[in-house]
């Protein structure tokens, strides 16, 4: 069996390779392991919360409506930072696909965490696809705006946390170029440098990046991690160095910050607006890959 569920769980292990697998927790459809050949590709906090009481600290969080606290809307700035998907179960779906082993979940506001859901009375249908390749892990997304009347706004983001040997060794590569928002300056600019490295604390949303440009993630001159976009113009890249992972109550071990860097592809530089009956679609594609230099 390619696919088995449980109360809280649902693990996939490829047909063709025991040691690739991936297992996500119906909280938050939340993808917390993905391993290649037996190596461990995503970080995972060891303070996660994996009952349900909190969102999952590591893996890949869905993000959506809203990235970030919002300040102005009406509705979307009553929720918490990074909205609800996170915070809900999710209905397992089931199987569509034996090899590569696809495995669908979804959410709408009959399921989704019912306070959050008065906060932000929308109606609308997410369904997550999770296809564990051989050599890749794709997470699709699609948003329906199920309402007859209503505009639906949003965002959509995949939080993802790449797991890496050495935060000080390690390059994020083809952002140059592109214009940013630091959250830690609070300024936007034009990246400049060659390559994105890590020296203190780095929080910055890359916006309307080419989705040609292929993201990757360079270890002393290897790539751990490429990271591919469709329809997720922006890219979140963060890395919460001491004094942050310090106040992150499920942030362990405090020093895990150096074995993990966020790689966010997402839809947040603006809402994405949908009319009644319509529908977006997005995804990612995480695999290793050769190097891929890029013309900025
Ligand atoms: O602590 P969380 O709500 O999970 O957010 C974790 C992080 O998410 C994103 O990467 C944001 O850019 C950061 O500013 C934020 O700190």
């Amino acid at each position: 069996m390619s696919v088995q569920e449980n109360d809280n769980e649902v693990i996939l292990v490829h047909p063709e390779n025991s040691k690739t697998t991936t297992k996500i927790l119906k909280y938050g459809a939340t993808v917390f392991s993905w391993t290649l050949n037996g190596e461990e590709q995503l970080w995972l906090s060891r303070g996660a919360k994996m009952d349900g009481s909190k969102p999952v600290r590591g893996g890949i969080p869905l993000v959506f409506p809203v990235f970030g606290k919002n300040n102005s809307d009406e509705h979307l700035s009553k929720l918490p930072q990074h909205g609800l998907a996170r915070n809900s179960t999710w209905e397992f779906l089931g199987q569509v696909s034996a090899n590569p082993p696809v495995v669908q979940f979804g959410l709408g506001p009959e399921f989704a965490n019912e306070e959050l859901t008065k906060l932000w009375p929308f109606d609308y249908s997410l369904v997550l696809t999770v296809e564990l390749g051989k050599e890749h892990l794709k997470t699709a997304i699609e948003v329906a705006n199920t309402s007859r009347n209503e505009t639906l706004k949003f965002n959509w983001l995949f939080h993802t946390y790449l797991k890496i040997p050495d935060i000080e060794e390690t390059m994020v590569s083809n952002l140059s170029g592109s214009k940013l928002y630091d959250q830690m300056l609070q300024q936007s600019y034009v990246d400049r440098q060659p390559v994105v490295s890590f020296h203190e604390e780095l929080d910055r949303i890359y916006q309307q990046v080419d989705s040609e440009r292929i993201i990757q993630v360079v270890d002393k001159g290897h790539p751990i991690h490429t990271v591919q976009r469709h329809n997720l113009p922006d890219a979140v890249v963060w890395n919460p160095w001491v004094e942050k992972s310090k106040g992150m109550a499920d942030f362990e071990p405090k020093d895990g910050f150096k074995e993990m860097v966020c790689v966010e592809p997402g839809y947040v530089h603006d809402f994405v607006v949908l009319q009644p009956g319509q529908t977006w679609n997005a995804h990612q594609v995480l695999s290793k890959a050769d190097l891929q230099y890029q013309i900025v």
